[in-house]
């Protein structure tokens, strides 16, 4: 629905109450908006602040809500509540993007372009006016935008009623059929005709468009065209027309009231009571006149202070916010800084202990390989006992210690009696087992201190430390008997082997091994020959233990 004529429109909104119960939540929220519209056309603005109030915080549709916010704000204009309206503009300003339809953003500009001209900001009011130019709805026309921009304009004082600018706005409202608009285009050309002192064209103006201003119904205009009729005919010399347009301005004028069409009503009359030599009613009508004028340059100063000050208020706050974000930007990157260095000391303590864990690895495997070099080097690789140039270097140096001491040990040289066997009979694989089980059953009747070798296949050496040759020979005895009394199960077979030894002792030898050796080595021989599986100490003396 659309309010070009307004007693139409009334006659529609009567209609539509009629069929209200029938209306959806959303359809009731539209009513309610077009009440509110109603009232302002009736001029009663009171009325319409509620029910737009209530469709701007509770209908849910943000374009409804603007639309509502456009009317309030040309009602909260109209009613000189100034401060309420710049606010309500600064909020219609900010939901701008957030409107949906060009509907609701072209009115919404609208009301702005309208405040602000009001309010003395022209060049505002004309950016909002050219803004309307790009966003015109389907069911509008230029008309509304280019009366905005030829307000704008004649208030800044840049119009003149020859400007093609109020040419074209009277051409396009006409044109669209906008009766309300075109009027009021015509009262600004008029109101310019009789500043231009051209009475003849204002009155000819204002006789024209006098029915549809009446017919309108719409206060403000029929204040300003009777005002304006009466400027005319007091320019003109029409006295007693002008009184009596200038009485009927005055008579339809709400009580208390303070606007710029009075005072021009009461100076006519004023001027008229003066040439009449009418001093009381001049006085009556001059008084009058110090009041609207007084009143109504307060009202046009009103809305320059307080759009100062809401910009002051807007200014400081996002100065506050601008420094308050500035703070927190500072405070989140110390934060942020604070963060990134615990972070980073921890990489460091992380990487450290990463390298440090490395070195020690590293550390721990040299020492691994080191050992296992070191083992490789010195032991023998099937039995792990001494190899036979470990066992020699070894034995050297503890005979040597002992000789230092007049210490005393015996040197065994033990083999395994037809090992040969074993492997042809058993394979390779149990002969190494064979090897490993002699070399722990020896070991069981080892001290500690004493060395124990492989000097090669199934033969190996014993230098017993700190002791003398018979108890060498019974340990090798203890030795001979435990290997073999202690045959090896292998795959489920067992293998049982002997051994010969043959002992030599530093007591008769002396301490030099390769001595001891070859005596120990004679008496191994001699163990052999004479049938293995025995014990031969210090060949050639003839001491044997048999089994
Ligand atoms: N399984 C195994 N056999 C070995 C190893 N070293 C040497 N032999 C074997 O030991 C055997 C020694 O044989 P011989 O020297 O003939 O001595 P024997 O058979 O024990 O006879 P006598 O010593 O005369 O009693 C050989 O067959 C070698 O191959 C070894 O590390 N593992």
């Amino acid at each position: 629905m659309r309010i070009k004529d307004h007693r139409l429109f009334a006659q529609r909104l009567a209609l539509l109450h009629r069929v209200s119960p029938t209306l959806t939540p959303a359809e009731q929220w539209q009513l309610k908006y077009l009440d509110a519209l109603e009232s302002s056309l009736d001029g009663n603005f009171a009325a319409a602040t509620e029910p737009l109030r209530d469709v701007i915080d509770h209908s849910g549709d943000v374009d409804l809500a603007a639309k509502a916010s456009a009317a309030l704000l040309t009602n909260l204009t109209a009613t000189h509540r100034y401060e309420a309206a710049f606010k309500l503009a600064n909020e219609m300003t900010l939901n701008l993007p957030k409107l949906r339809s060009r509907e609701s953003r072209f009115q919404t500009l609208g009301a702005l372009s309208q405040m602000l001209n009001f309010a003395g900001q022209t060049e505002l009011a004309t950016k909002y006016a050219q803004m309307m130019m790009n966003t015109i709805p389907e069911n509008a026309t230029e008309c509304d935008p280019d009366f905005k921009l030829a307000a704008a304009l004649s208030n800044a004082d840049k119009l003149r009623s020859s400007s093609t600018e109020l040419a074209r706005v009277i051409k396009t409202c006409t044109a669209a059929h906008e009766p309300v608009v075109t009027a009021a285009a015509e009262l600004i050309l008029s109101s310019l005709y009789l500043k231009e002192k051209q009475p003849s064209k204002a009155l000819s103006v204002l006789n024209q468009i006098n029915p549809t201003v009446i017919k309108n119904r719409y206060y403000p205009h029929l204040l300003s065209s009777l005002s304006q009729r009466a400027q005319a005919y007091e320019q003109l010399g029409q006295d007693e027309n002008a009184k009596k347009a200038a009485k009927e301005a005055i008579a339809i004028a709400k009580p208390g009231e303070i606007s710029g069409y009075l005072r021009s009503a009461l100076e006519v009359l004023y001027k008229i009571a003066r040439k009449e030599g009418n001093a009381a009613d001049a006085l009556n009508y001059y008084e009058q006149f110090v009041v609207q004028d007084k009143g109504y340059m307060n009202d046009l100063s009103v809305p320059v202070i307080a759009y100062q000050t809401v910009q002051q208020k807007v200014l400081t706050q996002k100065l506050e916010a601008e420094s308050l974000s500035k703070q927190n930007r500072i405070l989140t990157l110390q934060q942020e800084l604070d963060a990134k260095a615990v972070e980073t000391s921890r990489l460091y303590i992380v990487l450290l202990l990463i390298g440090l864990t490395g070195i020690v690895l590293w550390l721990l495997r040299l020492k691994h390989s080191q050992l296992r070099f070191k083992r490789m080097a010195t032991r023998d690789g099937l039995t792990g006992i001494l190899n036979h140039q470990h066992f020699i270097n070894e034995s050297e140096r503890q005979l040597r210690h002992l000789e230092r001491k007049s210490g005393h040990a015996s040197l065994l040289w033990m083999d395994l009696d037809h090992f040969k066997q074993i492997n042809d009979t058993h394979g390779h694989a149990a002969g190494d087992a064979v090897l490993r089980h002699i070399v722990a059953v020896c070991n069981d009747h080892l001290r500690p201190g004493d060395l124990f070798g492989r000097l090669g296949g199934e033969e190996f050496g014993i230098l017993l430390l700190e002791c003398e040759r018979d108890h060498a020979i019974a340990i090798a005895d203890r030795i001979r008997l435990a290997i073999e009394g202690n045959p090896l199960e292998h795959e489920g077979m067992m293998l049982k082997v002997s051994a010969s030894v043959g002992i030599a002792s530093t007591y008769n030898a002396g301490h030099a091994l390769q001595r001891l050796c070859r005596q120990a080595d004679a008496a191994l021989y001699r163990a052999k020959r004479d049938g293995r599986n025995r014990v031969i100490a210090d060949a050639g003396e003839g001491t044997s233990v048999f089994v």
